[in-house]
């Protein structure tokens, strides 16, 4: 695959991403857990891989997300998400839903969505995905009884890279083969030229080594399933939780981890045991032989009444302390019988096998003397014949091992793969259920939105506490609304729920109705008067978005807020006559509601956050806003309150405040001319 078409890789991503094992797999995948260890790569950059990837195939131009405060409400929506996900895999997984444009890429999502919402996240799925991380290939493996031996350089070269963990000789010919046998355990040749040679030692021909990794380098294999031994049981276990069907037969898996151990070995073979045993034990043993024999030879000597020949004397006179003869002669029962007994232990306490006791024979053999020794080169070859039975046996079982594990090697990836794929879903999946989420009806562009019930998790107030808004705009309207009313958290609310839309995610409402956008354009509130080069910049900023494609869903916050108000309402009415011209659907959230009304040439909407009234002082506000209703102001409502009281209303509307400033006596014409003016 061409790297470099994927949209945001240049040349150098492209060469670290060739570098990387997996890497189309993992584009394919969206897997930015496996991109991000490519050369150079940040989680960040290598899920905008993956988004570009996926863009490429949908034929999606991108930024969706036109501005920061739109970018903002998509990271919220993404960390809500990544909140419900277990692994780090799935956090960086879900970077690859995004809001797009194309109709093709929110099909796929929303179909893969309505499949993972079904999966109940149980709690002994979520604690088994604790212990499921990616798996990881062994490094710095070295293996040195094997060799691999070419005579062939070209071959060396190809074959020095794929079998990092051995040594690859280059040979001559059957001469050299023969002396590289003397200083491995094993060595491979790898040309045909060596089928038949006869050298000594153990020389195996395989002429194609990269297809059978499990007898050229069998601790490869062993290496990687005791490193990935947690994340595989724990992703079995993810299976059985979940009740799906594992890649592998799980018995199998646990059978072959049984028998491995956690530093790559075979374990659990009683042969192999006793052979490790017998090599470790072999001087202790022998010694504790010579120790049986003599200790009879004492015992017996102690109890021999010994008639010894005057010839015989003086002999032994005349040689000084040699003995053997008389020994010979008197005790050669009772020596053989010590003998018999050291070899006897020394095949007992090594368990030693028929074979390997006739060695034992010549370890304690020869003339009778005491204290008796044993025989060292015949010990030696002992120890030889236990080293190398002990070696065979560990490599046949490594191979037979590695066998039965390559045939899991591929299932494997795929079985850690669900289950961290399920921890996707699962995220997915708890979102849905803590928002009581409904998949969204998504129709033509321009169709505006319609939410019922919409409830945001981005409040700050508890998602309990969150009141249900129902609001629907087609078109361009103006949000007017008591202050603190929700005005800004009902564009937030629509913000979220459009770019979950747009994700394919299910979102956070009863029902919902939204049509599809090219762009999402979110403004939030202006933190206050702009200078003249910020308030510049951003009318460009919006000549540019009443020029710009059409579809787009345009929401605004307060943007009087940038320069003084009787500027700003004619500003505001410019933006949604050319907005309205372009068929965009749009809120503007403003108080100057009346007065961008009056300064407009086009009909525009008006809809209200209205308080119902005031209770202990604080305003009791519909969070949903009425159509086509300019929502009495806070100031508004103070003035009217206070009118009503000052004409001897008493405290009415459901006050209940009294409050500290009533306004009995007071000029109620003041008032009544102040509510005039609103
Ligand atoms: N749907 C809702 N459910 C529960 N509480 C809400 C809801 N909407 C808003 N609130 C609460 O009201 C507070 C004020 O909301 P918000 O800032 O959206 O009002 P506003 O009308 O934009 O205010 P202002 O006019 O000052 O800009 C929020 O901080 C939140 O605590």
């Amino acid at each position: 695959m061409e790297f470099t078409s994927v949209p945001g890789v240049g040349e150098k991503t492209a060469d670290a991403l060739t570098e990387l094992d997996g890497a189309e797999a993992a584009l394919r995948r969206g897997d930015v857990a496996t991109l991000a260890r490519a050369d150079g790569l940040t989680d960040g950059r290598a899920a905008a891989i993956a988004r570009g990837a996926i863009r490429e195939r949908h034929g999606d131009p991108g930024g969706w997300l036109a501005t920061d405060r739109a970018r903002e409400v998509y990271e919220d929506a993404l960390s809500l998400l990544q909140e419900r996900a277990v692994t780090g895999y799935a956090e960086k997984r879900l970077r690859t839903i995004y809001p797009s444009a194309a109709e093709s890429r929110i099909e796929e999502v929303r179909e893969w969505a309505g499949e993972a919402v079904d999966h109940e996240p149980t709690e002994a799925v979520l604690s088994a995905l604790a212990g499921v991380e990616q798996l990881s290939e062994p490094r710095g493996l070295r293996v040195r009884e094997r060799a691999l031996a070419t005579a062939d350089a070209e071959r060396y070269a190809a074959v020095n890279d794929a079998f990092p963990e051995l040594s690859v000789e280059v040979v001559e010919d059957t001469r050299d083969l023969a002396e590289l046998a003397r200083s491995y355990s094993t060595v491979v040749a790898l040309d045909e030229e060596f089928a038949g040679v006869d050298v000594d030692g153990d020389v195996r021909v395989i002429t194609d080594p990269e297809d059978h990794h499990e007898e050229v380098v069998p601790e490869r294999l062993l290496a990687f399933f005791a490193e990935n031994r947690t994340a595989l049981l724990a992703a079995l276990d993810v299976h059985e939780a979940a009740d799906i069907e594992p890649a592998l037969d799980p018995e199998a898996l646990r059978d072959a981890l049984s028998r491995l151990d956690d530093d790559g070995t075979v374990r659990g073979d009683e042969e192999l045991t006793r052979l490790a045993n017998a090599v470790d034990d072999l001087d202790a043993a022998v010694s504790t032989a010579e120790s049986v024999a003599n200790d009879h030879l004492r015992d017996a000597i102690r109890e021999q009444d010994v008639t010894i020949e005057g010839t015989d004397f003086l002999s032994l006179v005349e040689q000084g302390a040699r003995v053997d003869s008389l020994l010979s002669r008197e005790l050669a029962d009772e020596y053989d019988a010590a003998i018999r007994s050291a070899r006897e232990h020394l095949v007992d306490a090594l368990r030693l096998a028929e074979s390997e006791a006739e060695f034992t024979e010549r370890v304690f053999a020869g003339d009778p003397t005491f204290p008796t020794e044993h025989n060292e080169e015949p010990l030696n070859r002992l120890r030889t014949e236990l080293k190398t039975a002990r070696d065979r046996r560990a490599a046949a079982l490594k191979s037979s091992l590695a066998t039965d594990l390559a045939a899991l090697r591929e299932p494997a990836d795929d079985l850690v793969a669900d289950a961290l794929e399920l921890d996707v879903e699962l995220a997915v999946a708890r979102f849905a259920r803590d928002f009581d989420c409904v998949v969204p009806e998504l129709n033509d562009t321009g169709a505006g939105f319609a939410i019922d019930g919409g409830r945001s998790p981005l409040l700050d107030v508890s998602f309990e506490e969150a009141e249900p808004v129902n609001y629907a705009v087609s078109g361009v309207t103006l949000l007017s609304g008591v202050n603190s009313g929700g005005k800004t958290s009902t564009l937030d609310l629509v913000a979220l729920i459009v770019t979950l839309a747009h994700m394919g995610l299910p979102v956070p409402a009863e029902s919902a109705r939204v049509g599809r956008v090219s762009e999402l354009h979110y403004y939030a509130k202006s933190q206050g008067t702009l200078d003249a080069g910020a308030f510049e910049s951003t009318l460009r900023d919006f000549g540019d978005l009443v020029s710009g494609a059409s579809g787009r869903l345009v929401l605004v916050d307060e943007l009087e807020s940038i320069t003084e108000p009787g500027a700003s309402a004619k500003i505001i009415a410019g933006i949604l006559e050319a907005l309205d011209e372009q068929g965009a659907t749009g809120v503007f959230v403003s108080h100057l509601a009346r007065q961008i009304r009056e300064a407009a040439t086009v009909d525009v909407a008006v809809d209200g956050i209205e308080a119902v009234g005031l209770e202990d002082g604080e305003l009791v506000v519909n969070r949903s806003p009425k159509k086509d209703h300019l929502a009495r102001s806070t100031p508004e409502l103070i003035v009217e309150k206070l009118a009503r009281e000052a004409g001897g209303d008493g405290a009415g509307g459901g006050d209940g405040s009294g409050g500290s400033g009533s306004t009995a006596g007071t000029d109620a014409a003041f008032y009544e001319g102040l509510l005039e003016k609103f």
